[in-house]
């Protein structure tokens, strides 16, 4: 691969390419010192509950956005049931997953209605209400989709692997994004961002790329402030 054009690559590689161009920006997300300590079994416990009450406020806001994705995939995509079953199937995991917040935090004694979202989620909150806008390609959109859920299945499916030392009242979060089946989605929506930049002109291959950028910073700032919260 080293040396070749794009287009010798074949311009369906493009996530790859874009994934080790960034890598250590994106291992920056994916294996954040957050992470680290659920994976080395020193995660302390208050770290997790502002986690958990941030992300519940993130994942309602995250809900919308991927309905807009849904929107967009319906005239903006050349395969576009499929693009739409997929997409759906995210909404239906979704819906479990508010289900899965509502449980776990009284579980750890969080009272969600008291939550007020930090900086950093308002920051990554407001960018998801930026590309729900109708202006904002499928294209650009399906990526930043693909590139959220990617951070999260890499990063609690590396708690996940042999030898690690998750605590056992974590393993269940761990799984809940780090399992088989969230991993295949997620291959599924990468298949459909490559898909789409495929046949996209560069303007929108570079607007993705920021994007995707864009994307791995958020998550990054959204670990920082779970691991440094109250
Ligand atoms: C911040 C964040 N990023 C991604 C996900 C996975 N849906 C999430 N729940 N929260």
């Amino acid at each position: 691969m080293e040396g070749k054009t794009r287009e010798e690559m074949g311009k369906s590689m493009i996530t790859e390419t874009w994934l080790r161009k960034h890598r250590s920006l994106y291992l920056g997300a994916t294996r954040h010192p957050f992470i680290r300590s659920i994976r080395d079994g020193n995660i302390d416990l208050s770290s997790f509950k502002t986690w958990l009450g941030q992300d519940y406020i993130f994942v309602r806001a995250f809900v919308p956005f991927v309905a807009s994705v849904l929107t967009k995939a319906w005239k903006g995509s050349d395969d576009s049931s499929n693009d739409m079953e997929v997409i759906l199937g995210g909404v239906a995991a979704l819906n479990d997953e508010i289900s899965w917040f509502k449980k776990e935090a009284s579980k750890w004694g969080v009272q969600l209605s008291d939550i007020v979202p930090q900086k950093a989620n308002q920051d990554y909150c407001r960018f998801l209400e930026s590309l729900m806008s109708p202006e904002v390609e499928y294209t650009i959109a399906i990526t930043a989709f693909w590139a959220i859920e990617a951070v999260y299945q890499e990063s609690f499916a590396h708690c996940l692997e042999d030898g690690t030392k998750t605590p056992a009242e974590l393993q269940e979060t761990c799984q809940r994004w780090g399992n088989e089946g969230f991993g295949q989605y997620c291959n599924s929506l990468r298949k459909i961002a490559d898909r789409q930049l495929e046949k996209a002109s560069d303007d929108i291959i570079t607007k993705a790329e920021a994007t995707f950028l864009r994307v791995v910073e958020h998550e990054v700032e959204f670990w920082n402030m779970s691991h440094g919260g109250t």
